[in-house]
């Protein structure tokens, strides 16, 4: 029997109708950063992607210490609200059972530790929101809402489902084999989810953290492990993980997708070089374009307000472009 998928409200929750400026509930997107090098990219076009569907709320960064003082202006520069957070190492000499590259996600868990704001929807940093999501936020507390991830890829080669051939994004092709036990539960992408911040279930998801050996998909299966009880499913078109397009093409409308996830290998915009495998796809080269086109907007970059300027942190200042626009600088004393 096909999973229950959450319907989502296609407007505002009627519950909160259109909200009075000024008042917004404390929620805010919030995506994490790591390293030096050219992730910035992709969460730079996730801040005018968000601007140009019209988000009301904010983007949050949640950036690693070794994020340098000049990718945290130029992200200050599109409005967002940059956050240092400590990284979370898995248990000391185990991080060999998950995928090196994956070990570095497992401080993605500190946003729960952002307890200012009530509900907070994460995006990864290779996520691009083609739609207003902001219905999302109104979505019944008390759960944690994500797209269902595919199985079918070689990245899931270790798991008893690839081997199989079962795939919850399609589960009357291959069936769960009954002398298997138990059919795994449902299980999302952690590229994106709804979820409430909450020091107590911080405090457990690092306490599990420590007793749990790493696992190939790091932070990942540990927030499916975790929260297995009250994830709840939503429609793929909130997390377009773009290997659905040749593994479940049935399962995907292009033309109604509201976020794209480019997490298939060579998929990346800023590192497009379409050798790799799928990436000379028409549907590939034109999601890449499109990532570009909104990269590339001159017209979407921030734009502070009189009261934004005001609030400028102290080390920066504000000063006139010849647009007409405004860009924080170093205040000269802070020079
Ligand atoms: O060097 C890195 C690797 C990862 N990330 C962040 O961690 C997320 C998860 O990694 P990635 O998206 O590469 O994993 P995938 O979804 O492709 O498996 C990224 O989107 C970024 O937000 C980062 O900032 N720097
Ligand atoms: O650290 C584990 C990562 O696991 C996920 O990526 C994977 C996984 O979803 C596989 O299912 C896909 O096959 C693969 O392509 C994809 O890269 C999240 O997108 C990422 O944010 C992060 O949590
Ligand atoms: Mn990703």
């Amino acid at each position: 029997m096909a999973p229950k998928i959450t319907s989502i409200p296609s407007s505002r929750g009627s519950s909160s109708g259109l909200v009075k400026a000024g008042s917004l509930p404390s929620r805010a997107y919030v995506t994490f950063l790591a390293g030096a090098g050219d992730y910035v990219k992709g969460v730079v076009g996730l801040a005018k992607g968000l601007r140009k569907v019209g988000t009301v709320y904010p983007l949050v960064v949640a950036v690693l210490p070794d994020v340098p003082a000049e990718h945290r202006r130029e992200l200050v520069e599109q409005g967002c609200v940059v956050r240092e957070i400590e990284p979370v190492h898995p248990p000391e000499n185990q991080t060999q059972f998950a995928m090196a590259y994956y070990v570095i996600n497992y401080s993605k868990l500190r946003i729960w530790e952002f307890v200012e704001y009530s509900k907070m929807i994460y995006l990864d940093g290779d996520i691009q929101v083609y739609d207003n999501i902001d219905h999302l936020f109104d979505l019944p507390d008390g759960f944690l809402y994500g797209v269902m991830d595919c199985f079918c890829e070689k990245t899931w080669s270790h798991t008893p489902q690839y081997r199989v051939g079962y795939c919850q994004q399609c589960p009357g092709r291959v069936e769960w084999p009954v002398d298997f036990g138990p059919k795994p539960a449902l299980y999302f992408n952690a590229g994106m989810f709804v979820f409430e911040p909450s020091l107590p279930i911080y405090h457990d998801l690092l306490h599990a953290l420590r007793i749990t050996p790493p696992t190939p998909f790091a932070e990942q299966d540990l927030l499916n492990m975790f929260f297995k009880d009250i994830y709840k499913p939503i429609p793929n078109a909130y997390n377009l993980v773009l290997a659905m397009l040749w593994r479940h093409p049935e399962n995907v409308k292009v033309a109604e997708v509201k976020v794209v996830h480019y997490c298939a290998a060579g998929s990346k915009p800023w590192r497009y070089t379409g050798e790799e495998e799928n990436m000379q796809r028409e549907d590939i080269k034109m999601l890449v374009q499109k990532w570009w086109d909104i990269y590339d907007d001159q017209t979407l970059d921030y734009v502070p307000t009189a009261a934004a300027v005001a609030a400028a942190p102290a080390q920066l200042t504000a000063e006139l472009t010849e647009a007409g626009g405004v860009r924080f600088i170093a205040a000269p004393s802070a020079a």
